[in-house]
């Protein structure tokens, strides 16, 4: 049996509702699913959902913290829905959720799994995300009878090039978005609008509803892409309160320059561990893939250390499901990770976040932050900025932010800065490359912010790679990623030596060549 994770006695104290009180207004069958998940009692948001809805079919925006289940929150009304409902044609979607990243719509597809498990007749819930074999997916989806489809906005568009998917939507009745800022934000907010052009219009009478533990007033005008004039309002957050868990100590490290990443990095999580109990379970967030690979590096590095999991987009899919459920279960250890799971993900028990470097905005702090202290646990979070990044603590004056209490001892902690030393010599120069280059990408979009000039930028870069991981030169750019950086000509950068660049196209020629005669040969 699934072991509830919210404790009932505090659910129970605080005089939340039972989910036996909703015999007769939900299906037995998924009373008794949640009764097999040991879910007794309605967390708010839940309750509030049940019970402020003019009708289980009402478009709604629903705002509740991180980690208060939300999930539930949809999946109840949406199935509820469906088993009242006149039947589903046999091989239509009356159900789409819509999730920003793949590890989140692997998890609400296994929470819904789960609510339908005691159902006399199956509801098949079905996924569709990148990084997977996309034909026999969709060849699953086509000959199966997928009722409830959750997708990420990359792969569903893609299923909707072709005429005979896009008709597997038209019975279409209800649409969710999860996490439903960042997916009416710019970057979703165009696939999520093309997506929509080639569903049913919204006149046919389909249930919008959206979800999140943030709602930006930036997207309220775009709210009408997917909820009806006149859509009901839920939330569980007082306004007055700072969006992240009152139980969630949060604190900042100001560390002088970005060079002093590694050394402070390693010391702040020697005190996150002993700040954690006998399981510590420790997220740390960086703010691209190949820092994060190379913060990875360096912890792998250590003796006796924690379990290490790396996730970011550059793994392959079957790896970031591996380590994601790896580290769901894990009962202690460190996760490196991106934004990949910086939103919505449920990793039990996590007794600290640690992020480093600046979070694109105020909502992602908070997000990353709501990855512990969830369903009534408690957690810690610390953010490590630079002195020319702790401005972002000026403009997020509503997060409750405190100095950490070690940071002088992080600062002069020699052991630290020499085990860093010793670590970062034994990382191969690729690794480090990436790395720097990846920091060159991402700190360009904060330049203006941080009053840097492209100049500016590549020597901050510069002391990173030379002071901060030991690289004898800055690492070698190709031309290319110059160009797209918009990095042209500036000063302080090197690009790869002339005869380096024809070498390596001559061997990359050489190479295609040889696969060319290869297949021709294999085709032969
Ligand atoms: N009524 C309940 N009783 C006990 N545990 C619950 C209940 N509802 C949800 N949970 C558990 O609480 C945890 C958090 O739920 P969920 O992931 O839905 O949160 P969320 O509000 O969607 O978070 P986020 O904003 O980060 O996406 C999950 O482990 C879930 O199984």
């Amino acid at each position: 049996m699934a072991e509830a994770v919210y404790s009932t006695a505090t659910l129970k104290d605080a005089g939340a509702d039972r989910f036996d009180s909703l015999a007769g207004k939900v299906h037995p069958a998924i009373l008794k699913a949640l009764e097999n998940m040991d879910y007794e009692y309605m967390t708010p948001v839940q309750s509030k959902v049940l019970s402020q809805l003019p009708t289980l079919q009402s478009d709604c925006l629903v705002q509740a913290k991180t980690g208060t289940g939300k999930t539930i929150a949809f999946l109840l009304p949406v199935l509820q829905s469906l088993l009242t409902g006149p039947a589903v044609p046999r091989g239509q979607v009356a159900v789409l959720i819509m999730s920003p990243t793949r590890e989140l719509a692997q998890q609400i597809a296994k929470e819904c799994d789960r609510l339908t498990a005691c159902l006399p007749r199956r509801i098949e819930c079905h996924t569709a995300f990148g990084g997977t074999t996309r034909n026999a997916n969709l060849s699953r989806f086509m000959n199966g009878n997928p009722t409830i489809l959750v997708a990420t906005p990359g792969r569903l568009k893609d299923y909707l090039t072709e005429e005979k998917t896009v008709a597997r939507f038209d019975n279409l009745r209800c649409l969710i978005l999860d996490e439903a800022d960042t997916m009416l934000e710019q970057g979703f907010l165009q696939d999520v609008r093309q997506i929509l052009r080639l569903l049913p219009p919204k006149n046919t009478g389909w249930q919008g509803m959206c979800f999140s533990a943030t709602i930006p007033d930036k997207i309220r005008d775009v709210l009408s892409t997917v909820l009806a004039k006149g859509y009901t309002s839920v939330s569980a957050i007082d306004a007055s309160e700072p969006p992240t868990h009152a139980r969630v100590p949060q604190f900042h490290v100001v560390i002088p320059t970005v060079q002093d990443t590694f050394r402070a990095l390693l010391s702040l999580i020697t005190f996150e561990i002993k700040e954690s109990g006998e399981h510590p379970k420790i997220i740390v967030f960086g703010t691209t893939a190949n820092l994060v690979a190379l913060y990875a590096a360096l912890f792998r590095g250590l003796p006796n250390a924690l379990p290490v999991y790396e996730l970011h987009s550059r793994l392959s899919q079957p790896q970031r499901t591996r380590t994601t459920d790896a580290f769901k279960v894990a009962e202690k250890g460190i996760l490196l990770a991106t934004d990949v799971v910086g939103r919505g993900m449920d990793f039990p028990n996590v007794t600290s976040v640690v992020q480093v470097g600046l979070p694109m905005n105020g909502e992602q702090y908070v997000h990353r932050v709501g990855r512990t202290a969830r369903a009534d646990k408690d957690g810690r979070a610390v953010i490590m900025l630079t002195q020319a990044e702790s401005f972002f603590l000026n403009v997020n004056r509503q997060l409750p932010i405190q100095p950490y209490a070690h940071s002088a001892a992080i600062l002069a902690d020699s052991a630290a800065a020499d085990q860093a030393a010793a670590i970062l010599a034994t990382i191969d120069e690729g690794t480090k490359q990436k790395g720097y280059s990846a920091y060159l990408g991402f700190m360009k979009g904060f330049m203006h912010k941080l009053r840097l000039s492209p100049e500016g930028l590549v020597a901050v870069a510069n002391d990173l790679a030379i002071l901060g991981m030991g690289c004898p030169e800055p690492p070698a750019m190709e031309k290319k990623t110059v160009g797209k950086m918009g990095l042209k000509g500036v000063r302080g950068l090197r690009p790869y030596a002339v005869f380096r660049d024809v070498f390596s196209a001559l061997l990359s020629r050489c190479i295609n060549a040889r696969q060319c005669l290869h297949k021709a040969g294999a085709t032969a």
